[in-house]
């Protein structure tokens, strides 16, 4: 059972990745304040000797997914993780997948099994249905030989940036706090999503994009259900039937199959 509303704050719990600590060989940064810890992040890449987390305490000019501003009222949390990644272009996509799950579990772990979270392809985490995470995906180096990835990590945790502050998107922004009353700090939500992470990605390195793919689908809103994609030029109206081996969005349609490999989804029938 989740705390009742208004409780000031959930016990942080271990995590389903049976760590009690802070992964093994990963650096953690905090700082006060930086334009963008993704840019950060892509700043330090090239000092790093292993993976790090950075995280700012203030994120004055964040980025979102297609060129767009991510707005982050204090009491938030944004945070980057960067790595020199493993493979090529289309293994660093599927890291987004991962990300997704770590998010969605940390979130689990720290406020209880009942929270309403689900996964929205590509990688945002809604509650209640409204959009309280997104995760963007930028690297380092060029064409195949990707030399550093940031993963960054947005949670609404204190407040949702106001409708008038963000361009009008898929679904409405939320917050923890404002759809459950419960209190997560930044710190809180980095030691969980830290340990999250550290499970699933060891589960893609071990045994592939198979159980990832698998644990998404079962955390995915709408499976089954009809969903529109829009991208810059095209829409299309179908059932969404899930994700193939390289994370691309299956839409089966009145035309047939369709493997969408990047879109903004609304759900109903758009
Ligand atoms: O548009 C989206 O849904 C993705 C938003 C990603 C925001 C996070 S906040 C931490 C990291 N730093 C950034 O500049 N962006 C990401």
């Amino acid at each position: 059972m989740p705390p009742p509303r208004g409780r000031p704050r959930p016990r942080p719990r271990v995590s389903e990745a049976g760590a009690t600590g802070w992964p093994e060989g990963v650096a953690r940064h905090v700082l006060e304040r930086v334009d963008s810890t993704n840019a950060e992040a892509l700043r330090l890449a090239p000092q790093l000797s292993g993976p790090a987390w950075v995280m700012a305490r203030r994120q004055e000019a964040g980025r979102g997914r297609r060129g767009r501003a991510w707005i982050d009222p204090p009491g938030n949390f944004a945070a980057t993780l960067v790595m020199r990644p493993e493979g090529g272009p289309a293994d660093a996509a599927r890291m987004s997948f991962v990300a997704a799950l770590a998010v969605h579990d940390a979130l689990r772990d720290l406020c209880g099994a009942s929270l309403n979270v689900a996964l929205k392809w590509p990688n945002d985490v809604l509650l209640n249905g409204g959009k309280l995470s997104g995760i963007l995906l930028e690297s380092a180096g060029s064409g195949s030989h990707v030399t550093g990835l940031a993963i960054g990590i947005g949670v609404n945790l204190a407040a949702a940036p106001g409708a008038d502050e963000i361009e009008p998107g898929p679904a409405r922004p939320v917050s923890l706090k404002g759809e459950t009353g419960l209190v997560v700090t930044p710190d809180e939500m980095l030691d969980a999503i830290a340990r999250s992470f550290d499970h699933w990605s060891r589960q893609m390195r071990d045994y592939g994009f198979g159980p990832i793919r698998a644990a998404w689908l079962a955390r995915a809103a709408r499976l089954g259900e009809t969903i529109t994609a829009r991208t810059g030029s095209a829409e299309m109206t179908g059932r969404f039937d899930g994700i193939d081996e390289t994370g691309a969005l299956l839409l089966t349609t009145a035309q047939g199959r369709e493997v969408v490999p990047a879109a903004d989804i609304y759900f109903g029938s758009g």
